[in-house]
C-alpha cells in the first residue's frame, strides 16, 4: 500500500473533528491526495453495527458484545474506505481507530487490553496506521466542550459516569508508553491553532521520514 494511513484518538470533546479538518486543507494545499472519515464513515453495514452499539435504549449491552461490533464495524469501514484510499495512494486521516477500543473497552470497561487487541488483530488483519495522534484533554473540559455544542447528540457512551472517562484517559495513557513508536501525545488544552501546527509538524515529519 503506496499511502499514508494516520490515526486521531483522544477524549470526546479533545478536538480531533476540528484538527482533523484543518490537517486535511493544509496537507491537500500542499499538493497531497488526502481523505479524512471516522469510523463508521458512511459504510452502511457499519452505520448499521455502529448505529445498534450507541442507541441509547440498549443500555443491557453486554461489554464483550460491545467490543466485538466496534471491531466488526472497523473492520467494514476500513475494507471499504480505508483500504481502496491507501491503494490509491491518499492519505487517510481516521478520527478514533484501534486505540479507542482498547482505551474504552479494553481499560475502561475492564476487559483488558490484550484481550481487545487481540480481537481487533483479527478485524484489522496487519492494517495498522503507521502514525496515531493522542489529544490528551482532561475529560471534564472536553465534555464542557461538547455541551456548549448544543447541535451535538448525546450517545449511549457520552452518558457514562465521569469517572469512565478518567479510566479512558488512564487507559490512553498506558497506550502511549507501550505503543511509543506508533503513538504521539499533543497536549489539547491549548488553543486550536497551537494544536494544529503541533499536529501538522509530526505529519509532516512522517511523511518526510
Ligand atoms: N483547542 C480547542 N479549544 C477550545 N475549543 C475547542 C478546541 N478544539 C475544539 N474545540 C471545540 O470543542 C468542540 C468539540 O470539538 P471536536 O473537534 O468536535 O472534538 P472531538 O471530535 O474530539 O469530539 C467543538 O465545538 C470545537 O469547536
Ligand atoms: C471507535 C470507538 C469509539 N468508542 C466510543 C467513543 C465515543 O464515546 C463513542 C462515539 O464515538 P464517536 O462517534 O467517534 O464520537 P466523538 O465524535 O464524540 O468522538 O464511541 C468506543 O468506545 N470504542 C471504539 O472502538
Amino acid at each position: 500500500m503506496a499511502g499514508y494511513f494516520f490515526s486521531f484518538e483522544g477524549p470526546d470533546g479533545a478536538g480531533k473533528t476540528t484538527i482533523i479538518q484543518l490537517v486535511e486543507k493544509f496537507l491537500t494545499e500542499q499538493g497531497f491526495e488526502v481523505i479524512s472519515t471516522r469510523e463508521p464513515g458512511g459504510i452502511e453495514i457499519a452505520e448499521k453495527i455502529r448505529a445498534v452499539i450507541l442507541n441509547p435504549e440498549h443500555k443491557s449491552m453486554d461489554a464483550r458484545t460491545e467490543a466485538l461490533l466496534y471491531a466488526a464495524a472497523r473492520r467494514q469501514h476500513l475494507v471499504e474506505r480505508v483500504v481502496p484510499a491507501l491503494n490509491e495512494g491518499k492519505i487517510v486521516l481516521c478520527d478514533r481507530f484501534i486505540d479507542s477500543s482498547l482505551a474504552y473497552q479494553g481499560f475502561a470497561r475492564g476487559l483488558g487490553i490484550d484481550e481487545v487487541l487481540a480481537i481487533n488483530e483479527f478485524a484489522i488483519n496487519g492494517c495498522m496506521p503507521s502514525l496515531t495522534v493522542y489529544f490528551d484533554l482532561d475529560p471534564k473540559i472536553g465534555l464542557e466542550r461538547i455541551n456548549k455544542n448544543k447541535l451535538r447528540e448525546i450517545n449511549r457512551l457520552d452518558m457514562e459516569s465521569f469517572s469512565f472517562h478518567y479510566k479512558v484517559r488512564e487507559g490512553y495513557l498506558q497506550l502511549v508508553k507501550r505503543f511509543k513508536d506508533r503513538i504521539i501525545q499533543v497536549d489539547a488544552n491549548r488553543t486550536i491553532d497551537e494544536v494544529f501546527e503541533e499536529t501538522a509538524k509530526i505529519i509532516m515529519q512522517r511523511i518526510q521520514s
